[in-house]
């Protein structure tokens, strides 16, 4: 078995439905929760969902030792190390010190360093991290609210998390495939390989070099060359049919491109930062009321930021993250317990943390996909069989949340 630890929720469907597509039979784990001895026996993957990316290190440290260990008890062979495909981080961590975690627990000498995701414009050239045309630093990420991203070069991102040191392995040795990319990871001077990769050939010769490494780490893209074992995959149930919804907690650029698409034909309301902070469940509560008086075949979008300047830090000295976060944990769980709603989908790997979590969702049986690194998945929930679907910030079309519903007809 595959075992995989991302760190965070959106990240986790990420990387399940790469293995999916490569012919694993794969189910998100949710946290401490373990889908149980009967289901894992028909498992060729496991990804555990951790909510560490902005964690204090030493919390993200324990909570990834603990993953690890479960993983291990369930028989993983492989960890795969999930983190963003932007390298989200800071310069304590947390990607350095989960990396020297798991390669000092499973004695790896060398650990690969692949977050370019090409399908989503993330590619790495000359150890340089492209979004798209832009380097790192000239991207969007560059005003990443909590990890702004102002250098990329991944190596000089790495250097500072972790005592070990740091190497690349440029695209001309990729070109010479797979033995000759093993035998220069394993010459490398350094624990740790950065590893150029610019489209899914480069992801093949790569995932074949490191197909027996006991540690890999990456986005979801190096999943794309890693060999399933193109098991028979288990028939996916979306669960019963409802109403619709939609929440936003991202602030990022698509998400907004993906609110305004969808406010041309859907109803839309916004979170107000103020109520948020001074009476969230009262703010829930007026959202979920609103949501209720909306037509049951529309697809009501709740949203916290649709303009850059929606984004309030503070209100009377509190952070509004955490609180815009809770409003959509609230009103998910009111429409869902009440049976209300069967189809959520929701915006933003912090926010997806919060729902999930508010859910008491354990596991997430991954279901088909929608667009790169965005599938559905069906779940238990408090209030019965919910579908859901964990967008990254950063991905998906325009048309998101009119068109991803398709996928489940
Ligand atoms: N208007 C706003 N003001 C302040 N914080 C906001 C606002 N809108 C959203 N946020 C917060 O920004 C964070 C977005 O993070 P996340 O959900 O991970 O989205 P993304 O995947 O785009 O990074 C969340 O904590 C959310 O509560
Ligand atoms: O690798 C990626 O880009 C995604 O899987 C991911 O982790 C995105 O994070 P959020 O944008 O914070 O959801």
């Amino acid at each position: 078995m595959l075992g995989a630890i991302a760190d965070d929720f959106t990240g986790a469907t990420d990387l399940a439905i790469m293995l999916r597509r490569n012919g694993f039979r794969v189910a998100v784990a949710i946290e401490g929760n373990d889908p149980g001895e009967s289901a894992r026996s028909g498992l060729d993957a496991v990804v555990i969902a951790l909510k560490t990316r902005t964690a204090p290190v030493p919390d993200a440290v324990a909570a990834s030792r603990s993953a690890l260990g479960r993983l291990r008890d369930w028989g993983a062979r492989q960890i795969y190390v999930k983190y963003c495909s932007t390298f989200d981080s800071t310069e304590r961590g947390n990607i350095g010190p989960v990396l020297d975690l798991v390669s000092d627990e499973l004695g790896a000498r060398r650990v690969v360093v692949a977050p370019a995701m090409p399908a989503n414009g993330r590619t790495v050239y000359l150890g340089h991290l492209f979004v798209g045309s832009d380097l790192l630093e000239h991207s969007s990420m560059r005003h990443h609210p909590l990890t702004p991203m102002t250098r990329s070069r991944v190596a000089e991102l790495l250097r500072p998390q972790t005592s070990h040191a740091v190497a690349e392995i440029h695209h001309e040795t990729l070109r010479r495939g797979p033995e000759a990319v093993r035998a220069v990871i394993e010459a490398a001077p350094a624990r740790y390989v950065v590893v150029d990769a610019i489209d899914d050939e480069d992801l093949r010769v790569l995932g074949a070099a490191v197909a027996d490494s006991p540690v890999v780490s990456g986005g979801s893209g190096l999943a794309r060359g890693l060999p399933g074992p193109g098991s028979d995959l288990d028939s996916w149930q979306p669960g019963p049919d409802g109403r619709r919804v939609v929440l936003c907690g991202s602030a990022s650029a698509t998400t907004r491109r993906q609110i305004d698409t969808a406010a041309r034909t859907e109803p839309v309301r916004r979170i107000d930062p103020r109520s948020a902070v001074r009476e969230p469940e009262q703010e829930a509560e007026a959202i979920t009321a609103w949501l209720r008086t909306q037509p049951v075949s529309s697809t009501p979008v709740v949203y916290a930021a649709r303009e850059p300047d929606d984004v309030v830090p503070e209100v009377d000295g509190r952070a509004v993250a955490p609180a815009i976060e809770r409003v959509l944990a609230r009103t998910a769980q009111q429409l869902v317990e009440a049976a209300e709603v069967t189809r959520v989908l929701v915006a933003g790997g912090e926010t997806s943390g919060a729902v999930v979590r508010e859910l008491g969702i354990g596991v997430l049986r991954i279901g088909p996909e929608i667009a790169p690194g965005i599938c559905w998945s069906s779940a238990t929930t408090n209030g019965g069989e919910i579908a859901l679907a964990l967008k990254s910030g950063n991905f998906g079309p325009d048309d998101l949340f009119t068109s991803a519903w398709d996928r489940l007809a």
